[in-house]
């Protein structure tokens, strides 16, 4: 998936321009920035519900799309609303079928989610929520998987076992992964690369861990910050603790 040269613009304020981004097949990218400085408004163009006001997208392949907003129109259960990331494979006029539910009740697996496929989505919590849509998302077999702050409703575990997920999804299945969040440790965790949003004129991006250095991030989010790395057994830096230097 790729964007040259483009322009996003939301009630007319400019929220970034002369963008260049590309995800590559097996790559996970994490969208780095501060409240307001447009990671929904660059996912949903990556995406394709918000049009660019200039440049060009480029997609190759489906996309499945797990948004911010955890609010539905309608108060399905759970394996109907799963099934709908199915949609792409069902056709406009067309009902979903056994391999269908084979493969949202797979989804729900996969998310540790089987037991709730018979509730209804209005008793869920927020975090059950979240995990339901992911599955929506991953029912569809898309080729590039967007996911907007997808571990902010999570427990530390669920969001180990996402960001597990992630990776798998990329480096076994070669999906294109793109995912933004407020914790610079799950970019140490899941990201081969960051995007970093200082504003509409800059943004950075580069590799994990060498973008998320103390320097970028402090800039990024206009505190000092420090970033505590430890390394696990492949050498890699799997993990980082980022406080400002008055909690290190
Ligand atoms: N429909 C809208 N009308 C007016 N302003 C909007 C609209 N949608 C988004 N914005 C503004 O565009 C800017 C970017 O919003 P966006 O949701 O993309 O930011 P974000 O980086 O995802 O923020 P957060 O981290 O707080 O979720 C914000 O200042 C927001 O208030």
């Amino acid at each position: 998936m790729r964007i040259q040269q483009g322009e996003l613009r939301v009630a007319g304020r400019c929220i970034a321009r002369a963008l260049d981004l590309d995800v590559n097949s097996g790559e996970v990218l994490a969208i780095l920035g501060p409240n307001g400085r447009g990671k929904t408004t660059l996912i949903r163009a990556m995406v394709g519900t918000l049009p660019l006001s200039r440049g060009r997208r480029i997609v190759r392949g489906a996309i499945g799309y797990v948004p911010q907003s955890t609010g539905v129109s309608f108060d399905y259960r759970v394996r109907d609303l799963v099934v709908m990331g199915r949609a792409r494979n069902i056709g406009l006029f067309g009902s979903p079928g056994a391999e269908d539910y084979a493969a949202a009740d797979a989804a729900l697996d996969r998310m540790g989610q089987h037991a709730l496929a018979d509730r209804r989505v209005s008793t869920l919590s927020g975090g059950e929520r979240q995990l339901v849509l992911i599955a929506r998302a991953l029912a569809g077999d898309c080729d590039v998987l967007m996911l907007d702050e997808p571990a902010s409703a999570l427990d530390l575990r669920n969001q180990r076992h996402l960001f597990d997920l992630l990776g798998m999804l990329a480096g076994d299945n070669g999906l294109a992964v793109v995912f933004s969040t407020h914790v610079p440790g799950h970019a140490f965790d899941a990201a081969d690369r960051v995007l970093l949003l200082h504003g509409p004129n800059h943004c950075d991006t580069g590799p994990v861990p060498q973008a998320l250095s103390e320097e970028a991030l402090s800039a990024l989010y206009d505190t000092p910050i420090r970033v505590l790395a430890d390394s696990f057994g492949s050498g890699r830096v799997l993990r980082a603790a980022v406080a400002t230097p008055e909690q290190a």
